[in-house]
């Protein structure tokens, strides 16, 4: 017979368990709610929970106001000041009535703000958007999420579904890219030129690339991060790798702003072709999480490969963990991953462990202005 064996003392994973069940089975017990919210010390802490979980519950409402206000451009028409909302109403080809509930939830949702009596101006968060253009492109594309979202367990299921965040990118349904168009890959590389800006800003701020000679961007898209460091780095030497139908788009792209000669771009697909060589620096710029580990592994060897010793890799996207009050980003992502069909958002140590299992040394993270913008990790050859 087996002795029973009992550590001398609980684990500390077995003492947290303990403790956070005896949390969890006061929080789920209503007498203690009810208690909570009457008692004057514990009443903030227990309308803050309550508001957090209404949140929750309602969060799709709050983004299909949002989405309305972006599909109807009001942000755009309230930049030159305030409306009422009778000319709100008739440019929307809706009842005042109508429109006065879409300004109203917009306000309590500071997108709008309320001057006047039928009388509506921009928010601070609708204001904010503004600065942005990229928002109201990711507002936009949010339909084909949506739609996938209707049935969430199918989704995770992997059931039968349209899947149109798939066809969205659809390269993640063809690694080979052979059967993407021009028009397959338009809408897409469109969506991430114009959400760029934000991206380039954070990045080449935690990591200037005006010590680098020359720069690979790997997965380019049309060019934009490439004419972002070209402006920050007047003598820096560009290339961009990317599938065929989008390295056209680049090509026109960098054309128009003039960069022709300082750039080659090279058409391919990194799971079947070798990265060119010739950089000292190569940029991943949100490609790394749009792919399954071992695809990451593959592409992370070629990027070394494609590098002189002692050369850079710099590696740019949302990351998992990154900050405190940046959860919503790792749960978005998580979804939004799962819907496309491929891929996973990383947290930096996770990457890390990536980065020096392909034989990057000298991994370290580098301090972004917004994290749930983009954490920026630099690694060498
Ligand atoms: C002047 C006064 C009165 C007060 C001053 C107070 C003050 C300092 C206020 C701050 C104002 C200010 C500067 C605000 C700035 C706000 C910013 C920078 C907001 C940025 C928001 C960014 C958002 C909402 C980003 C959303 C990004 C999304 C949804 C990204 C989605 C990405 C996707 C789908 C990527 C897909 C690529 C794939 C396939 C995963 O690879
Ligand atoms: C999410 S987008 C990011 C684009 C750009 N780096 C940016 O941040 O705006 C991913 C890019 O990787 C490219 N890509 C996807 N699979 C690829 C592959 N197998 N080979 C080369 N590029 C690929 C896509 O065409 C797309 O331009």
């Amino acid at each position: 017979m087996r002795a029973a064996v009992r550590p001398a003392t609980p684990s500390a994973t077995s003492l947290s368990d303990r403790w956070r069940g005896c949390r969890d089975r006061l929080l789920a017990s209503a007498a203690f709610q009810r208690w909570a919210a009457a008692f004057p010390l514990t009443r903030p802490i227990a309308r803050k929970r309550a508001a957090e979980l209404f949140d929750l519950c309602a969060g799709f409402v709050y983004s299909q106001t949002l989405a309305a206000c972006v599909q109807l451009d009001l942000f755009e028409t309230l930049r030159a000041g305030p409306s009422d909302v009778a000319t709100l109403a008739s440019r929307a080809a809706m009842s005042a009535d109508a429109m006065t509930s879409l300004c109203e939830a917009a306000s309590a949702l500071q997108l709008l703000e309320r001057r006047g009596a039928a009388r509506y101006g921009l928010g601070p968060l609708g204001a904010a958007l503004l600065g942005n253009p990229g928002i109201a492109a990711m507002i936009r594309h949010h339909a084909a999420l949506y739609a996938d979202l209707g049935d969430p367990v199918a989704l995770l299921r992997g059931q039968d579904r349209e899947r149109r965040l798939a066809h969205y990118w659809p390269y993640a349904l063809d690694h080979s890219g052979a059967t993407l168009t021009r028009d397959s890959v338009a809408s897409y590389t469109a969506l991430m030129a114009a959400s760029q800006p934000m991206i380039a800003d954070v990045v080449l701020a935690a990591y200037p690339l005006s010590g680098h000679r020359c720069l690979l961007d790997v997965g380019g898209g049309d060019g934009s991060f490439l004419a972002a460091a070209a402006r920050q780095a007047p003598r820096l030497a560009l290339k961009l790798f990317d599938l065929p139908e989008v390295a056209a788009i680049a090509q026109e792209r960098l054309a128009k702003a003039r960069l022709a000669d300082r750039v080659t771009i090279t058409p391919g697909s990194f799971y079947s072709d070798p990265l060119p060589i010739g950089a000292d620096v190569i940029s991943l710029i949100r490609v790394v999480h749009d792919h399954d580990d071992d695809a990451v592994a593959q592409l992370l060897a070629k990027a070394r490969a494609a590098l002189p010793d002692n050369g850079v890799l710099l590696l740019g996207e949302p990351m998992s963990e990154a900050a405190s009050g940046a959860d919503g980003v790792s749960a978005y992502f998580e979804i939004y991953l799962r819907a496309m069909g491929q891929g996973r958002p990383r947290s930096a140590a996770r990457l890390r462990e990536l980065l020096m299992a392909a034989g990057f040394s000298q991994v370290r993270q580098l301090r972004t202005r917004i994290p749930m913008i983009a954490g920026v990790i630099v690694a060498k050859s």
